[in-house]
């Protein structure tokens, strides 16, 4: 039997915009819901993946199999201590990238087998998938532009690494259209996010009440993580809702089929 709660994952390259994105969406599901929220992301959402993170981002350079395997150690230890547990409570578990990275990055980008890399990430966390994944999809180069912050080993990887990845993501999305949802992330923050609650709420079976919802957007974009960048002034609350609402504007919060 499934888990109470739900699982969501961004995805993208590096500065889409995952974790701005995956901070807002957590705080309107929290309200909406009024479940438990638990934003998190890999690598680095538990104190000891904080320091697999540093190790694998700005540690010394390591051959694809090392890196491969330290992000699924993270994974491991991340869906056994902290996601697992919080969907069993039944939470909403927001994650800043999972399994879908490592297939992307270290298939896509280093040219490991693309099998072997996701079975290795599928045992770690014993076949834990998404509910939902989205995949904010950007041409690396502009996505590049948006880290104002150094750049970490993977981000400094060259241009064809990145264009690899994104095809990777793509053709990842491509083929299960029924877990991912793809968005260009080329739009504003605020379309973004609108266009995201209408997805996130159809797939899983939310009934958005749209003036509960109109006030969760705070313009501190901070995630709470140590090294992001994240920082972009936005009118909070303009554009953040769909035009129509997708259901009824009574009722007092979500429902699940
Ligand atoms: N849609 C957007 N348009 C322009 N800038 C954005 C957008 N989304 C995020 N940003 C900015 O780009 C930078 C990277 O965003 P972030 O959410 O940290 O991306 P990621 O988590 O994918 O690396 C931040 O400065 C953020 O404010
Ligand atoms: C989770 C994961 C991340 N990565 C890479 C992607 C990023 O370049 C880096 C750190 O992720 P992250 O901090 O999410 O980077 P950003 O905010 O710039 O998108 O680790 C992998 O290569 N494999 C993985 O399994």
């Amino acid at each position: 039997m499934s888990a109470p709660g739900y699982f969501i994952s961004f995805e993208g390259g590096d500065g889409v915009g995952k974790s701005t994105q995956a901070r807002l969406l957590g705080q309107w599901l929290g309200e909406l819901t009024g479940r438990e929220v638990v934003l998190t992301r890999e690598p680095g959402g538990t104190e000891l993946g904080k320091e697999l993170r540093a190790a694998v981002l700005h540690g010394q350079d390591m051959d694809p199999r090392t890196e491969a395997l330290i992000y699924a150690a993270d994974r491991a230890h991340h869906v056994a201590s902290l996601v697992r547990p919080a969907l069993e409570r039944g939470a909403i578990v927001v994650t800043d990238r999972y399994l879908d990275s490592s297939v992307a990055y270290q298939s896509g980008g280093r040219e490991l087998g693309a099998d072997e890399v996701e079975l290795i990430s599928r045992w770690a966390v014993q076949d834990l998938m998404p509910d939902v994944t989205i995949l904010l999809d950007l041409d690396p180069a502009a996505a590049a532009a948006r880290i104002r912050r150094q750049h970490d080993r993977l981000e400094r990887a060259g241009a064809e690494f990145h264009r690899r990845t994104r095809e990777a993501f793509l053709a990842r999305a491509a083929a299960d259209p029924e877990r991912w949802i793809v968005l260009d992330a080329s739009a504003t923050i605020g379309d973004l996010q609108a266009q995201i609650r209408v997805d996130v709420a159809a797939r899983l079976e939310l009934t958005p009440v749209v003036e509960e919802a109109e006030d969760t957007v705070a313009a501190d974009s901070d995630d709470g993580f140590d090294d992001t960048d994240s920082a972009i002034g936005y009118t909070p609350g303009v554009g953040l809702l769909p035009e129509t609402p997708t259901g009824p504007a009574t009722g007092s919060g979500a429902t699940r089929a």
